[in-house]
């Protein structure tokens, strides 16, 4: 497997720019996702990355091998940079059993019966599927056809595979049971993975790093943790994770990390971006926002931040009120509690963490 690096790749289509100066370096092994809300770019960074689309500008390398950098016209086809593509229809062969769509690649490289047929049982057993190397596709769920798929890239032994919403015709039961499929097959493997999708719960749960993606940009790439803890602006706070960013005007900073802010009648202790520590400015311009994640909110008879319970929701365990609040009202947050509530009750609310950042930033890009 091979790590991959992408530096100031940029691709249009007509006037429209759908991949813009984006950056990227890929650990060997690593199982990055690409996330972003549809039309972002993600699929046109994945076909760039394939081969099947040449970036204007930028340069490409898989491996330390440089396969696409279009001032010195190097554009290496799709064949020859050996990568596995998964995509969400499954492009198997009905009229083959499973073993022969597994092996069909093999097949077309001219290699032997004997090593072919070591390599697909190799590759059925990684997907655990050995015992339906016989059956038709046809005769497969979804899930299983999805692991077919990801058996028949796995025998061409690829540097990466790259997987294109894999999951997006599956129902949301299946989906979880394949996201540990993949995340089985990903341990066992040790290959590098990109996966592509636009659910936020999908790329959370499977990957080590996230690279968060809005109008051909990048917004952040990071940990699922460090994203929803520490998003860097307003896009991905909003599309990553449950939460809700409220205007704030009063932040006083207390030191590198830490602030406090004014929410209704209260003080609030809040972590604090980097980004808006150094950019004192944004506190006085009225561009300061707080990320309130559900599990820091609390409704507590006692809390001096008031407001209306607009829904309740049982999780099993707790519940989860959505409360207007704000002078206004003019704000809705998610909040847990430990008991129902009544729509229109007025409640008190504890704040036990917060976010503070520019809400601002990266607005220009
Ligand atoms: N071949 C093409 N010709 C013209 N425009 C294209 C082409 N391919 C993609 N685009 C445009 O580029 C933008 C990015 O498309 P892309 O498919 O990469 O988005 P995406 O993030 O994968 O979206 P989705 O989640 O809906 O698949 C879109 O506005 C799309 O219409």
């Amino acid at each position: 497997m091979a790590d991959i690096n992408l530096s100031r790749i940029t691709k249009s289509f007509g006037d429209y720019r759908a991949v813009n100066q984006v950056s990227l370096d890929i650990a060997d092994g690593e199982f990055v996702a690409l996330l972003g809300p549809s039309g972002c770019g993600k699929t046109t960074l994945l076909r760039l990355l394939a081969g099947f689309e040449e970036p204007d500008g930028g340069v490409i390398s898989l491996g330390g091998q440089v396969v696409a950098d279009p001032q010195s016209n190097i554009m290496v086809t799709p064949e020859m940079r050996n990568l596995g593509i998964v995509f969400q229809s499954y492009a198997l062969w009905p009229h083959m059993s499973v073993a022969r769509n597994v092996g069909y690649p093999l097949e077309v490289r001219g290699l032997g019966r004997a090593e072919r047929d070591h390599k697909i049982k190799a590759a059925l057993d990684t997907v655990a599927l050995g015992p339906y190397a016989d059956r038709s596709p046809t005769e497969l769920s979804g899930g299983q056809r999805q692991r077919v798929a990801l058996a028949r890239c796995l025998v061409m032994e690829p540097r990466a595979v790259l997987l294109d919403e894999p999951l997006a015709n599956l129902d949301v039961h299946l989906r979880e049971t394949m996201q540990q499929a993949f995340l089985d097959f990903h341990r066992r493997t040790g290959a590098t993975m990109i996966y592509v999708t636009h659910d936020q719960a999908e790329a959370m749960a499977m990957a080590d790093r996230i690279a968060v993606m809005d109008k051909g940009h990048i917004r952040q790439m990071a940990a699922p943790e460090t994203l929803y803890r520490e998003p860097a602006d307003l896009m991905v706070a909003g599309f990553v994770g449950a939460g809700a960013v409220l205007p704030i005007s009063n932040v006083s900073i207390t030191d590198d990390r830490t602030c406090s802010v004014r929410l209704g009648d209260t003080d609030v202790a809040a972590r604090i971006c980097p980004n808006f520590v150094r950019n004192r400015a944004a506190a006085h311009a009225g561009q300061a926002g707080i990320c309130l994640r559900p599990e820091d909110v609390w409704v507590d008879d006692a809390g001096a931040l008031r407001g209306s319970v607009e829904d309740c929701v049982y999780l099993g365990g707790r519940f989860r009120l959505s409360v207007r609040i704000g002078q206004d009202r003019d704000h809705v947050l998610p909040v847990y509690a430990n008991r129902r509530a009544r729509i229109g009750e007025n409640v008190g609310l504890k704040v036990s963490d917060g976010w503070v950042f520019d809400r601002m930033q990266g607005e220009a890009a």
